[in-house]
């Protein structure tokens, strides 16, 4: 009985609880899960100020465009003085610059002669024009960020701005990465007759970083049980995730299968997925591990549904309401008709622009020849066997790519 993409995708988030929480500047903290509210420290803006360079009044003493009023005073940004505007006076002030008390509109320089003793206006000011009250745009002691948020550069600006210069944020997963088979050398060599580049070492390593993980290791493996076991006792650098692939399909010399059946604390099933379909997750040595397939396109979409998923809940994002929002779909139409396999989700690789999905050709788990041109994985129902032009599919963002819409 094979297991749903939703069941083992439940089986692998079950391995995963939150990494622990530390405090880090702010400027560290892009791409980390907020632990705990953060609280405004200040009011924004902080001050009245104003939004234009130009002169700032109070409304009432400017009734009619040519009026003209003396200018006793200029505010540059930065300026510290507590200000009083005199009645019937207007003082020079720049973008950014605090109000001067009793100031109640700002009139652009544009709208005026330019005079820095007197000045004249070509317009009647409204009151209020042109200035940024205190805390119209947030109050100190507001919530401004919530857990489970991830810190995106746009979060940093408002920490910052609002005062916080550290911030409560879980751990970035640590992940160990093993590519595992006799026939595999390393990226650089020239493979020898039956020998082929270790190309998912790579993949994996720069997939667990466009996840925003830490890669702590990552190598490579013979099949040798013996060498197998030692590395997954204590895998280097401290891991909170070893990742593998190869070796757990049904071969004679399926290692990883061998060893981690043997501890007893692995499942290995099949998905009913293409491709992807033997997989493998449990624990090894008191941590997680998922065991993925080593067809390089297997290894790839598998990373993509399962492992991203569990790296987010390590990292600390909250559990998604369905399949689709853990794994980041979108929908869009299929561009053209294709045929798919009935009774498994495929995943086809497509490269989605103007809203439609176009597969790539070449659809086979060994086939790299147009992963770089596919931007986003097409997932289609176990119930559909043939894609017809203008369904609606959703898609899974490829990470690092740019998704037309
Ligand atoms: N009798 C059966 N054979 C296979 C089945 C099955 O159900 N019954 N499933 C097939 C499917 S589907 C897949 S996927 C693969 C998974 O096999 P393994 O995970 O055991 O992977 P390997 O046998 O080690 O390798 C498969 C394939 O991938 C190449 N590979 C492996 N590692 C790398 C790497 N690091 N870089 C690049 N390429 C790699 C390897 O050379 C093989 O060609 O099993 C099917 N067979
Ligand atoms: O299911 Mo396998 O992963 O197609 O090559």
């Amino acid at each position: 009985m094979m297991r749903s993409v939703e069941e083992h995708l439940a089986a692998v988030l079950s391995l995963a609880t939150p990494l622990p929480v530390e405090t880090v500047p702010v400027s560290e903290a892009r791409g980390r899960v907020v632990a705990a509210s953060a609280v405004a420290v200040l009011d924004l803006p902080s001050f009245d100020n104003s939004a234009m360079d130009g002169y700032a009044v109070r409304a009432a003493d400017v009734p009619a465009a040519g009026v003209r009023v003396a200018v006793v005073d200029d505010i540059a940004a930065g300026d510290t003085r507590r200000l009083s505007l005199p009645p019937g006076g207007a003082m020079r002030i720049m973008t950014g610059a605090p109000l001067p008390e009793g100031a109640d509109a700002i009139v652009p320089v544009e709208a005026s002669d330019g005079g820095t003793t007197t000045v004249a206006f070509t317009e009647v000011p409204g009151v209020g024009q042109h200035v940024r009250w205190v805390g119209e745009d947030v109050r100190a002691g507001d919530e401004v960020v919530s857990a489970g948020v991830s810190v995106t550069p746009g979060v940093v600006a408002l920490l910052a701005a609002a005062g916080i210069a550290e911030v409560a944020v879980h751990r970035r997963p640590r992940v160990a990465v093993f590519s595992t088979g006799d026939e595999l050398v390393p990226l650089g060599t020239t493979p020898g007759f039956g020998q082929i580049v270790d190309s998912n070492q790579v993949m994996l390593g720069e997939l667990v970083r466009a996840a925003g993980a830490e890669l702590v290791h990552s190598g490579h493996l013979p099949d040798d049980p013996d060498l197998v076991r030692a590395a997954f006792a204590d895998p280097p650098g401290d891991a909170d995730l070893v990742l593998t692939s190869g070796g757990v399909s049904m071969g004679a010399h399926d290692v990883v299968k061998e060893v981690l059946l043997a501890a007893g604390t692995v499942d290995f099933v099949k998905v009913a997925m293409r491709p992807g379909m033997p997989q493998g997750a449990g624990h090894i040595g008191g941590r997680p591990i998922v065991t993925l397939p080593g067809n390089p396109v297997s290894s790839f979409v598998s990373f993509h549904v399962f492992v991203l998923p569990l790296l987010r809940r390590l990292a600390g994002q909250p559990a998604a309401a369905s399949l689709g929002e853990e794994v980041g779909a979108g929908v869009v139409e299929a561009a053209v008709a294709w045929r798919s396999v009935q009774g498994k989700v495929e995943f086809t690789r497509v490269r989605v622009a103007g809203g439609a999905a176009t597969p790539m050709t070449g659809q086979g788990s060994h086939m790299l020849g147009a992963l770089g041109a596919a931007n986003a994985l097409a997932v289609v129902p176990p119930a559909c066997a043939a894609v017809e032009v203008g369904q609606r599919l959703s898609v899974i963002r490829l990470l690092g790519s740019e998704v037309g819409s």
